[in-house]
């Protein structure tokens, strides 16, 4: 590219600065001492620099003239101006005008050496004393070194904000480190992947098959894994995978598992025929999770005579009279100190843990009772008519939102644990390894535990399989609940949801009161189907709101995926209208009157429900993960959005909280873990056979109370209820349970 323009002079004033990319709006006085607006993406800048930049006039719509930058450098202030300007731009606190000029006068082009290399000379000058100059000159090394670093880093591509994170935590050491072993910075810096650092490794000319590289690529690897729910890999798979992703030989790959292992950074166990490589604080996590429970898993000497009583007593005053397998799981919560209760839909569960609560509150015992997500407690919280709270609540994390850094960041823990006799704990297979570990180490010894969930709903999002890996252990009490009651069984919801764990054959007949699938072949015949559906048929149907009619998509992307559901969706439920405002973020448009749903666990979100005349009555913090709600108001100028929640919580999101908001007229299914809805519709056409298995149909089926409608092609439903090839999760929490029970039998 030529460039018919350059410009060079000092910045004066930084007028905005983007700290993510480096965007930079500026005044510069050129040499002219005429000043013009410079913009231009740049990795350091700051006020008082001597810049020179190629690039172009151009003339912005409304700021008018402007120079935009394609290149540029910064000049060390070599000459006395140059220096008189960069020392009295107020670059270095203590130092203005005046004694910018008397250092220069004394220092002369010398200036910047006597700063960085002989500070005590500075204090030679008339208004410097010996602390000011050591504080000048440390100021300035840091400025200067910050300099450095920051265009250093900029060369390879490192965002503004990395940059800064990167030189905070290695000061002068970075050249050292991106000339030697980049890899270090995805180690030690949360953020920063894989990836970044091998652009930046390729980048400062490091080998492809260098040790470092690939001792990163393993746990890079091996991070992967854990996204898709192992907390482990067959060492053959690892490598393979491996290979893929960093292109060298296996041989090199296993050697690089070795030393690894020597340094302890993964841990490798026998597995079936095969070796399992564990990130090592997976596997750390597996053990405690597996040696606190086997510690806890103690058992209860009762007064049996005394416990029919109460049983008897509880189930009088319920109104109920327990079939044998519920009669077992309440016993068995007082004679165990850890249980499992688990079963399809409409076997009891809810009606056994009634049951239990009500024995114990006899008892005076403390009941703690809760479940992973915001809408599973608050559902507990309905069927139990008891508090309970999120798993996270319960465990009091510190900090705003969850996030894998903040999992460790409890209040609850071993040396603070839970006040509570009894922990009953819902919706079990959405817990995962990280998650458990916390539950235990804040389980206080004597505390009893109930976990109650249906195993073979999907397992959770994180990495584990928890639920099932603690029945398979066979170590702990598990009671599983397998009638459905009479009045469960009038629902073709929970009996097709049981027929599908039994692969026994489903009718889509359509003469059901709240089972219907609609045979429709072509994707937006589909969407106008569903449309009918929301608008004008259920809600009268199932007695319920559009807005609480759900539908379930099995995937993200594709013609049905969610993303473009919404898109089409918003279209015909919510379209632009003179007096509506919207604002576009990440490519999507959120529009008032718009169906969100907040898609993190946010516990410093505040909320107020307001009265009559508008005056809020009430407020708390805290908006969760699946929680539903409409956009009220978008405030533009204040950069905010007011979303009115359940209950009529209404929470103001400022415009760059809006990632943890999605539009949720469509969510996927995996979404939808944890929660219910009235009625759902569930789109079918097609979808990677990994995905679309007998776990996601019943899982999504099981999401409905009163009405379930499947549009779309039959064939997909019933290939997806023979798929049993639920994806297979490495991990070794079962191991672990079965290694630390035989050493404890043995000893
Ligand atoms: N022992 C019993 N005798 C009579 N009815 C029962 C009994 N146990 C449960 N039921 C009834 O069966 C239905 C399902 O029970 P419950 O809600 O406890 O099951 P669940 O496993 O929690 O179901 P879901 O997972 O769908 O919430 C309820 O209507 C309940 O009243």
């Amino acid at each position: 590219m030529t460039y018919n323009n350059s410009i060079s002079g000092y910045i004066e004033h930084i007028v905005f600065r983007n700290d993510e990319n480096g965007y930079t709006v500026c005044k510069i006085l050129d040499d002219n001492d005429e000043q013009s607006t410079l913009v231009g993406c740049f990795s350091y800048i700051s006020e008082g620099e001597y810049i020179i930049a190629k690039g172009e006039y151009i003339k912005h719509q409304i700021y008018g003239d402007q120079f935009r930058m394609d290149s540029y450098e910064i000049a060390v202030p070599a000459t006395e101006t140059a220096l008189l300007k960069y020392l009295g731009s107020g670059a270095v606190k203590g130092i203005g005008p005046t004694l910018a000029k008397r250092i220069v006068d004394k220092f002369k082009e010398d200036t910047l050496r006597i700063l960085e290399e002989e500070p005590e000379c500075l204090a030679k000058v008339k208004g410097i004393s010996n602390r000011m100059a050591a504080d000048i000159s440390s100021q300035f090394c840091e400025r200067f070194g910050l300099r450095r670093a920051m265009i250093f880093l900029g060369e390879y591509g490192i965002s503004m904000n990395l940059a800064t994170k990167i030189y905070d935590k290695y000061q002068d050491g970075i050249y050292k480190i991106i000339k030697e072993n980049p890899y270090k910075i995805a180690d030690d810096i949360s953020g920063v992947g894989f990836r970044t650092v091998d652009e930046i490794a390729k980048k400062s000319g490091i080998k492809t098959d260098s040790d470092y590289r690939i001792r990163s690529g393993l746990i890079y690897t091996l991070s992967l894994a854990s996204l898709d729910g192992h907390t482990c890999l067959p060492k053959t798979l690892l490598v393979s995978k491996a290979e893929e992703i960093l292109g060298v030989l296996g041989e090199e790959i296993e050697r690089c598992i070795m030393d690894l292992a020597i340094d302890r950074k993964v841990i490798i166990k026998t597995f079936d025929e095969d070796q399992a490589v564990f990130l090592s604080k997976y596997y750390h996590m597996e053990q405690a999770i597996a040696s606190n429970l086997l510690a806890l898993n103690a058992n209860y000497d009762i007064d049996k005579k005394q416990m029919k009583k109460i049983i008897e007593y509880a189930q009088k005053e319920s109104d109920i009279v327990l079939d044998e397998d519920q009669l077992a799981a309440v016993e068995a919560a007082f004679s165990y100190e850890v249980l499992i209760i688990t079963g399809g839909p409409g076997t009891g569960k809810t009606t056994t843990i009634n049951t239990i609560i009500g024995c114990f509150e006899r008892m005076s015992l403390d009941i703690v009772l809760a479940a992973p997500t915001g809408r599973a407690a608050k559902r507990m919280n309905e069927a139990t008519k008891k508090e309970a709270k999120t798993i996270h609540r319960m465990l009091e994390l510190s900090g705003g939102i969850e996030d894998n850094a903040s999992r460790e960041n409890f209040g609850r823990n071993e040396e603070y644990p839970i006040e509570a006799d009894v922990i009953i704990i819902d919706e079990m297979s959405m817990v995962d390894i990280p998650l458990m570990n916390a539950i235990l180490k804040a389980t206080a010894k004597g505390t009893r535990l109930i976990f109650t969930g249906d195993a073979n709903q999907l397992p959770s999002v994180g990495p584990g399989s928890v639920l099932k890996d603690l029945i398979a252990s066979k170590a702990f009490k598990v009671i599983t609940l397998k009638k459905i009651f009479r009045q469960a069984m009038e629902s073709d919801i929970v009996i097709n949801a049981h027929k599908i764990n039994e692969s026994e054959e489903i009718v889509l007949d359509n003469k059901s009161k709240d089972f219907f699938f609609l045979k429709r072949y072509n994707a937006d015949v589909i969407i106008s189907v569903m449309l009918q559906l929301l608008l004008n048929k259920l809600p009268k149907y199932v007695e319920a709101e559009p807005f609480d009619i759900q539908i379930l998509s099995p995937m993200r992307k594709g013609v049905l995926g969610v993303d473009r559901l919404n898109q089409v969706l918003q279209e015909y439920l919510n379209p632009l209208e003179d007096n509506k405002k919207q604002k576009e973020y990440n490519g999507k448009i959120f529009r008032e009157g718009d169906k969100v749903m907040q898609i993190k666990n946010n516990y410093q979100l505040e909320w107020e429900i307001k009265g009559k005349y508008n005056i809020p009555v009430e407020s708390g913090m805290g908006i969760f993960n699946g929680d539903m709600g409409i956009i009220k108001e978008i405030n533009e100028f204040a950069g905010e959005m007011l979303i009115e929640f359940d209950d009529k919580k209404e929470v103001s999101y400022s415009f760059k909280n809006l990632n943890e908001i999605e539009h949720a007229y469509a969510i996927t299914i995996h979404k939808s873990q944890g929660s219910e809805y009235p009625a759902v519709i569930i789109p079918l056409l097609n979808g990677p056979r990994m995905l679309m298995n007998r776990n996601l149909i019943y899982t999504a089926i099981t999401r409905a109370k009163r009405c379930v409608i499947l549009v779309g092609d039959e064939n997909v439903f019933y290939d997806m209820v023979d798929n049993v090839s639920e994806k297979h999760r490495y991990s070794g929490l079962k191991d672990r349970i079965t290694e630390i029970k035989s050493i404890e039998n043995f000893n």
